[in-house]
Formats: structure tokens, sequence, C-alpha cells
């Protein structure tokens, strides 16, 4: 099976995009993220992600991963897991769910400060 590589540019079906650099050798990797959305009332910036990717010797080449955002013009952040795999036009394709934490004034609060989805994500360029 074709090899399926984090790294490189990504854009997800919300129209954010992000680039992930070199898997070293632990499979640790760091990147940048630009969400296309946010429910911030501050400005959108790029915001940088760092994460961790499963490279046993028994993966058939779809790695399971998981990335966290710090968002840099907020105080929240979100944690991406899911897998990345190679579809049937041998096109590779990230299948992820998050969970977005932001911060609340009081302890009262903590019921509504964690949102989860679902994203997907494919290569751009
Ligand atoms: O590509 C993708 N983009 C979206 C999904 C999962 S991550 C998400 C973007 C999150 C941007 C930060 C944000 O919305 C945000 C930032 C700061 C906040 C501060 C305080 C908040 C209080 C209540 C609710 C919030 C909801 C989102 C917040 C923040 C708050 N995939």
């Amino acid at each position: 099976v074709k090899k399926c590589s984090l790294s490189g540019s990504w854009v997800n079906d919300l129209g954010s995009n992000m680039t992930i650099g070199a898997v070293n050798g632990d499979g640790n990797f760091e990147g940048s993220y630009h969400t296309a959305v946010s429910a911030s009332p501050n400005e959108i910036k790029v915001s940088p992600l760092q994460g961790s990717m499963q490279r046993g010797t028994n993966q058939k080449g779809q790695p399971t991963f998981g990335f966290t955002v710090n968002w840099s013009f907020s105080d929240s952040i979100t944690v991406f897991t899911g897998q990345c795999f190679v579809d049937n036009d041998g096109k590779e394709v990230l299948k992820t769910m998050w969970l977005l934490r932001s911060r609340v004034e009081s302890i009262n609060n903590d019921w509504k400060a964690t949102r989860a989805g679902r994203n997907t994500f494919i290569r751009t360029g």
C-alpha cells in the first residue's frame, strides 16, 4: 500500500489550512494551522501545532496520529486525533475528530467549555 505521510500542506472541509513539517525519528512533528472559522471575537492568526504519529512496523502505511493547536489569538486549545488513509484513487486523506476547549470564567461554566467535531483533510497543491 502506498505510504501515507503527514508532512506537507493540507486543507479541510471548513477551508482551514495546515502545514506539517518533517516527522522525526520519534514520530513527532510540528507545524502551523490557519483556521477558516472561529467563535472567538479576536482576529484569526496562524497558530502553532505539535503532534505525534504512530510508526509501528505493523502499520500498513496508514498511521494514526494526534496533534494539538494552541490558538495564538485566544485562550483556547484544540486537540485533533485521526488516521491517514490512502483512498481508492491513491489520494491521501486525514480523517479526524477534535475537541476544542475554550477558556471560561468560572467552573460553573465548565459544562459548556468543550466542543467536539470531525474534520477531513486532503492535500493542497
Ligand atoms: O479547522 C477547524 N477549525 C475549527 C475546527 C476545530 S478547531 C476550530 C477552530 C477553533 C478556533 C478558536 C475558537 O473558535 C475560539 C477561540 C477562543 C475562544 C475564547 C473564548 C471562548 C468562549 C466560548 C466559546 C468559544 C469558542 C471558540 C473559541 C473561544 C471561545 N476545525
